[in-house]
């Protein structure tokens, strides 16, 4: 198990802002750290990775990282890190990138085998696409098995085919490993298929804490259907007012009403919702 209890002084963008999380995660658990940005999940991994400064007390299982007196520095806690930047060396082959962490050969072999970067483990970094290097970056981080795994937008430069590819892959190895995995990420389907817990931070304080299921499903009362999306643009097409707005990866058309033309603004937050038609379903 892992206990939490941290506090910081951050500079956000709108003054100072107090990072204080108390949290427990269970052994073996994929939590999802979610939340706006300058909420503090980056400082948050950085401060359980032993990166970043912080008062308060981190234990995992009877090993204390963190607390009044003491700080085990980052390298001696048994944690693997996934940037949204791959963060790799580039002068270093695939598999030295991975040798470099813990030289065991064995390990390294397999866990590109995993991934299906057998065949690419003497070239260099930067002749891998993203998805290639961001599992080569994956295989890294699990080379000193670790007890925690923390990703930061691991996916997020990827394009959504490669994603759900990794995500698998991700899974697979967080199983494999019986790793306790934080992965901040914005991405509801991908937390949904991920994580079990999903922690949303607001302002440095952790203000839902549940299932994805409970956390994300944003269909409460009578609605069937809601997205969120941002305004994008309102044209009139003849005496019809259309709302043009990105949900996800997709536009959609909405008929709006004159005054809700006039009080919506370009570039907002909507939520689109429906309670009136019954959607259909099928394979693409
Ligand atoms: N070492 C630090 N000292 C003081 N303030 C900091 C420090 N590191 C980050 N901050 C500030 O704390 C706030 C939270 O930053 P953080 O990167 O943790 O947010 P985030 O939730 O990860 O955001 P994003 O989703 O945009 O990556 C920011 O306003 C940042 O400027």
């Amino acid at each position: 198990m892992i206990k939490i209890a941290i506090n910081k002084k951050l500079h956000g963008a709108d003054g100072q802002m107090d990072l204080s999380v108390n949290l427990t995660v269970e052994d073996g658990d994929f939590v999802a750290l979610a939340g706006q940005s300058g909420s503090g999940k980056t400082t948050l991994l950085r401060i359980l990775a032993g990166l970043e400064e912080a008062s308060g007390t981190i234990q995992i299982g009877d090993e204390i990282w963190l607390d009044k007196k003491f700080c085990l520095p980052s390298q001696k806690r048994k944690i693997g890190f996934v940037f949204q930047d791959y963060a790799l060396f580039n002068n270093m082959s695939v598999l030295d990138n991975l040798l470099y962490v813990h030289k065991d050969k064995r390990l390294a072999e397999s866990l590109l085998e995993m991934t299906e970067l057998a065949e690419l483990k003497t070239r260099l970094p930067n002749t891998l696409s993203g998805g290639q290097k961001q599992r080569v970056s994956l295989c890294r981080a699990m080379m000193n098995k670790p007890k925690l795994l923390l990703m930061d937008e691991p996916l997020s430069a990827l394009d959504p085919e490669m994603r759900t590819k990794l995500q698998q892959e991700i899974l697979t190895l967080h199983k494999e490993f019986g790793t306790t995995t934080i992965m901040v990420s914005h991405d509801p389907s991908e937390i949904y298929r991920l994580a079990q817990r999903v922690i949303m931070l607001n302002f440095g304080e952790i203000v839902s804490d549940g299932s994805p299921k409970d956390i994300l499903l944003k269909t409460s009362g009578s609605q069937k259907f809601s997205f969120e999306g941002e305004l994008l643009d309102i044209v009139k097409v003849d005496v019809i007012n259309i709302a043009i707005v990105s949900v996800g990866q997709q536009l959609v058309e909405v008929v709006i009403s004159d005054d809700e033309a006039h009080s919506l603004k370009i570039g907002q937050s909507v939520s689109l919702s429906t309670k009136a038609f019954s959607p259909m379903i099928r394979g693409l």
